[in-house]
């Protein structure tokens, strides 16, 4: 079985800082990189479609406090044959060159107005509940990939709290991180806000790399 190790969080970031196009949000606390362009617009609308046939209030795993409306959206799960799909999931591997075995299964969220997704780390508590009981097999996330599916009409951007970053929302633009430090360790500068959706309705992909392979040979 391949185990994640840091040297290939290295290889990734030095990967994506060698690739064209694509922008490292200057800040030394975490690997941040976007990428505008990584689908085209007629990639977006068919994914779009996608969610809007299957979606259901998304869930959350560690309970912030037990804090009400903390995650608003709506959650569609793409795991069925779908070409597109699994192009972009290919397409997404060779991008940051981490193997494919560690991914999860894609996901869509959609974002209509007045709902968004509060200050979360997409790294599970490491002494938590879900990291002994449903992660017991992948273990923890290690890269996100996310790519905006549209703009929607305001709102609805991704914000950084720690570092102070805002990404907006633009049609087929992917941002990538790193959820833990150089040592493997988690980072908690990756803690990050998908904002109020102010009018309009947003739809995302996103997309979770793990230590361990998502389903074991
Ligand atoms: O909607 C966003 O901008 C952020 C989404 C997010 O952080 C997540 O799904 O984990
Ligand atoms: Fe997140």
């Amino acid at each position: 079985m391949i185990v994640w190790s840091p040297a290939m969080s290295a290889d990734a970031a030095e990967r994506l800082k060698a690739a064209p196009a694509v922008q490292r949000v200057p800040t030394p606390k975490l690997d941040l990189y976007r990428r505008r362009d990584f689908l085209d617009p007629d990639e977006c609308a068919a994914i779009i479609a996608h969610i809007d046939r299957n979606r259901q209030p998304s869930t959350i795993v560690d309970d912030y406090g037990g804090e009400n409306n903390f995650r608003t959206s709506e959650t569609s799960h793409f795991d069925g044959d779908d070409v597109l799909i699994d192009t972009i999931n290919r397409r997404l591997s060779d991008f940051l060159g981490i193997d494919a075995v560690f991914g999860e299964p894609m996901q869509g969220q959609r974002y209509a107005a007045g709902q968004e997704f509060k200050a979360h780390t997409d790294y599970f508590d490491p002494g938590g509940a879900a990291m002994r009981e449903i992660r017991a097999t992948a273990g923890q996330r290690t890269w996100t990939a996310m790519i905006y599916l549209n703009a929607p009409d305001a709102g609805g951007a991704t914000r950084f709290k720690v570092i102070r970053k805002s990404i907006q929302p633009q049609t087929g633009t992917l941002l990538v991180w790193n959820n833990l430090k150089a040592d493997g360790t988690v980072n908690s500068a990756t803690l990050h806000h998908g904002m109020k959706v102010r009018a309009g309705v947003k739809y995302i992909i996103t997309k979770w790399f793990c230590e361990r392979p998502w389903s074991p040979a």
